[in-house]
């Protein structure tokens, strides 16, 4: 990626029709921009003020009318100068806001900015730090309200600062330890006289806190996959619709109802699921046309990506042979749920039953039964607990470093625990690993990271942001 300093340009609002548009602009010596773009009469803009003003072209037709909001560097977004320009939001009027912010910056290298990349400049430029900035994101991306408020704890730099204490408390730690590195002598009792276990125990504790924290959260940021497969007519469809609380998905009586895959977004406990209903599965010679064939082979495809199978049954007609082949055909390594429809023709009553292979839950999809059994079971399955805590919307990058200085701080602790007779404790490998995790740790803000990654994290952002 090409992350130059030039003055960049970009549309910041999405994309399609709104009430209001913003092109904005950062970088140096962008007043020749507002000189040309914005009909202000000769007065200048007065930083962080908005002034209405005629937005035109260079032979002074108007493009525009609209407010213009100059922040000057330092205090800015990015740091860097912005020029907001706050237009009518139509996506012709701002490409032409656009086209001609760019023509009017052809001297002073004015470009499109590449996505991520004002976010970017606010991170180099010390406004954020990375997981701020990956909060920017996972905000704008947020699908539910539980995730937007746990985004909000990372751009507000709650979570960095739950970071930045475990950091100053391993510094901490890390200064005693050294400092008695250079008086061997005193090594033996330093233990002792600093309780530097009782400190590391103490941090430990901490870090397992925010670990638990941080992996609900990921659950919010992440969601998952549940594909609703089985033989036709057992009632995937009526389902999704129930769980779904509307008519998404077509039901009727005939076998192979549903042919292409429908997805349907719902929420449980503020996790986003998405709920794949796909094709009822039969042998293609039962199959009654083409496209009846080709939607089983999307449900093949679907269920490789699932995160948890609900396999559906028809409790009223129990299991069969197809039953079983399609069971066999189910990706090993993916958990699977049986659901037993139909319980208001079946006489069973709605109930959950964890056999050791796989758990059975009993419901009717058209008398809306057992659908909190099967909510629930989902959310056990994924390992969600309701603490109460407010979570962070963790990325799976923040949990790989908190395992990592994890299993670092443990390693500290039992080199401090070789304190037998035999062997003095192992200051200098006590004091290694106090690093490792100290620099596991301040990667979740950024301070060490590459710009390889710093590149992979900012193109994942929409262009404008
Ligand atoms: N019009 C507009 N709305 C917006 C943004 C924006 O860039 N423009 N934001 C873009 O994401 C978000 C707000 N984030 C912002 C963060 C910092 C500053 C800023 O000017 N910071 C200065 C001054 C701080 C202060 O006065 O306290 C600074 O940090 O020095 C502006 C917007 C959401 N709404
Ligand atoms: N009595 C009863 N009927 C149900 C229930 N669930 C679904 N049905 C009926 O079973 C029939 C098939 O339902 P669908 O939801 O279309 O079944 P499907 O598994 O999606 O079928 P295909 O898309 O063809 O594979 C419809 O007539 C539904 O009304 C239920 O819980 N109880
Ligand atoms: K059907
Ligand atoms: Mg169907």
């Amino acid at each position: 990626m090409n992350f130059d300093s030039s003055p960049i340009a970009a549309i910041a609002t999405a994309p399609g029709r709104g009430g209001i548009g913003v092109v904005r602009v950062s970088g140096k010596n962008i007043s020749s921009i507002i000189e040309a773009v914005c009909a202000t009469k000769g007065a200048e803009l007065q930083p962080r003020h908005a002034t209405f003003t005629n937005f035109v072209n260079a032979d002074g037709s108007v493009i525009d009318q609209g407010l213009a909001i100059y922040f000057k560097a330092p205090h800015s977004y990015t740091g860097e100068d912005v020029l907001e320009l706050q237009g009518h939001g139509g996506p012709i009027v701002l490409q032409m806001l656009l086209t001609r912010c760019l023509e009017a910056g052809t001297d002073i290298g004015l470009r499109m900015a590449q996505p991520g990349e004002f976010t970017h400049r606010a991170f180099l430029n010390d406004k954020l730090d990375l997981a701020q900035a990956e909060g920017v994101i996972d905000l704008i991306e947020a699908s539910t309200e539980a995730a937007a408020k746990s985004a909000s704890q990372s751009l507000s730099g709650a979570f960095s600062k739950t970071i930045q204490d475990l950091v100053d408390k391993i510094t901490n730690l890390r200064m005693l330890v050294e400092a008695t590195l250079d008086f061997p002598e005193e090594e033996i009792d330093f233990l002792e006289k600093s309780d530097a276990r009782g400190q590391l125990n103490g941090i430990r504790e901490a870090l397992q806190a925010v670990f638990t924290q941080a992996s609900q959260g990921a659950l919010l940021r992440d969601g998952l996959n549940i594909v609703l497969a089985g033989q036709p007519n057992v009632g995937k469809s009526s389902l999704l619709n129930a769980l779904a609380g509307s008519d998404v998905a077509i039901v009727t009586a005939i076998a192979g109802t549903t042919r292409d895959k429908v997805i349907e977004t719902i929420q449980i406990e503020g996790i986003p699921v998405n709920v794949i209903d796909t094709a009822g599965i039969r042998d293609a010679s039962d199959a009654t046309d083409e496209v009846e064939r080709i939607g089983i082979e999307r449900t093949w495809a679907a269920v490789k990506t699932a995160d948890v199978i609900i396999h559906m049954l028809d409790a009223n007609r129990g299991p069969t042979r197809a039953d079983e082949q399609i069971v066999e055909r189910f990706p090993e390594n993916i958990p699977v749920m049986r659901i037993w429809n139909k319980i208001d023709l079946s006489g069973h009553r709605p109930a959950i039953d964890r056999m050791p292979d796989s758990t059975h839950i009993y419901v009717s999809a058209t008398d809306l039964q057992g659908m909190d059994l099967l909510r629930g079971e989902l959310l056990r399955l994924i390992g969600w607990q309701q603490t109460g805590e407010s979570l962070y919307l963790a990325r799976e990058r923040h949990l790989v470093a908190l395992k990592s200085a994890h299993d670092h701080l443990e390693m500290a602790a039992q080199h401090a625990a070789h304190d037998s007779e035999a062997t003095d404790p192992a200051l200098d490998l006590f004091a290694e690993e106090l690093r490792l995790a100290q620099e596991r740790l301040s990667s979740i803000t950024g301070e060490f990271t590459s710009d390889d990654l710093l590149g992979v994290i900012f193109s994942r952002f929409c262009i404008g942001k």
